[in-house]
């Protein structure tokens, strides 16, 4: 089928859309894509969200009213591909992430989205998983298996978006997967704080700087760090560190955090040394990250480019093939990538 995925990620930055021809198990084809950019008011008020989102109850009118905007917004996006399709497969926009106490929560009206395009639409991937005791996230490993089948393992893929997730493919076709630790999301904040920007552009500030190597052991101290694999976050759960940095440079602050990305990949407990690691995600502009992975890892480190991905779609195109195991009842999830007790299927279509 010709499959539509629309992914808003933990980085808030806006809708990213993607065609993909599927059944759910091959790519048969990959197909326009494009990101319509959140405005910054709307931006503004999902980061509210974020904040208050424990307290929230699910008919808040504040919360509605954003949850329709942003539905909007993908409307838009599936309109400016402008390409026939038959399915979409629509992911939400994550505003809390608390599997341990069995709830996740993605915003965005999947009903009027399938009104208003007239056209099914598969939605609510994660929760049916947390319910069953697994950790909802992530949800791109069985997807990463089918594009990565022919390629050599074993093969780490790494996602570097707000927060930073890993599958690792064993050479005896093991999979294994789990968010790694903060992406660009504590940077993202930092820069926004001191420079005003949404990002660090081509990790120009974290150059000027140079990382705290007492900070970063002490951060890799934390926790998470010790517990086995799967395991997923919050885009908020490390959010406290920034309090340590707080008299930093800003230069300083960017470099240490972009440090503090790699060390956390580095620091995951996969069950075999990858030979490779594919890059994906935002992160993987930014120079100051890529240089302290290919450092700390000491393999090759590449951009999923080098393979002929997209890696500003490639999470676009996971919840177009997700949507379409929805369809077959295929699993979305594994005991090795998310928790759960066994293969779990999950999903809604909408009507
Ligand atoms: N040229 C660049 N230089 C440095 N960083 C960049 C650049 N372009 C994008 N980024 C980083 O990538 C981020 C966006 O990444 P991406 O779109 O992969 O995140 P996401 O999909 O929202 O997150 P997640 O995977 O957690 O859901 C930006 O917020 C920024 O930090
Ligand atoms: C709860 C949630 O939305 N998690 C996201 C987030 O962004 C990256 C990382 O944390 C990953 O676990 C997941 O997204 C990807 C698409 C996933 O489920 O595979």
């Amino acid at each position: 089928m010709r499959v539509i995925g629309l992914m808003s990620g933990t980085s808030l930055d806006g809708v990213d859309a993607a065609w993909l021809e599927t059944d759910g198990e091959q790519v048969g084809a990959f197909g326009p894509a494009l990101t319509i950019p959140y405005e910054p008011a709307l931006r503004a008020v999902i980061r509210e969200l974020l904040d208050l989102a424990p307290t929230l109850v699910a008919d808040d009118p504040q919360l509605l009213a954003v949850s329709r905007r942003l539905t909007e917004v993908h409307a838009d996006a599936v309109r400016a591909l402008d390409a026939p399709y038959d399915l979409i497969g629509f992911h939400g926009q994550t505003i809390l992430h608390e599997p341990q106490r069995r709830r996740t929560w993605q915003i965005g009206d999947a009903a009027w989205l399938a009104k208003t395009l007239g056209r099914p639409v598969a939605y609510d991937f994660r929760s049916a998983d947390v319910a069953a005791g697994g950790e909802g996230a992530p949800l791109v490993p069985l997807f990463h298996s089918g594009l990565a089948a022919a390629l050599p393992k074993p093969l780490a893929i790494l996602n570097i978006g707000g927060v930073a997730n890993v599958t690792y493919l064993g050479a005896d076709g093991s999979i294994a997967a789990c968010d790694t630790g903060p992406g660009n999301a504590l940077l993202d904040d930092w820069v926004q704080q001191h420079t005003g920007q949404a990002f660090d552009a081509d990790g120009r500030l974290a150059a000027e700087g140079k990382p705290d190597a007492d900070m970063l052991r002490h951060w890799l101290s934390h926790s998470y760090f010790e517990r086995e694999l799967p395991k997923s976050l919050d885009r908020l759960s490390f959010h406290a560190l920034l309090d340590n940095i707080r008299g930093m440079s800003a230069s300083d602050g960017a470099a240490t955090l972009a440090a503090f990305t790699a060390a956390a990949v580095a620091a995951t407990r996969l069950p075999q040394r990858p030979q490779h690691w594919l890059i994906t995600g935002g992160g993987r502009r930014n120079p100051a990250i890529m240089a302290a992975l290919a450092r700390t890892l000491a393999v090759p480190v590449n951009p999923v480019e080098s393979v002929g991905w997209d890696g500003d779609f490639l999470e676009a195109q996971c919840f177009a093939y997700l949507a379409m195991r929805v369809k077959r009842g295929l699993p979305l999830s594994l005991p090795m990538t998310t928790g759960v007790p066994l293969p779990m299927q999950g999903g809604q279509i909408q009507p």
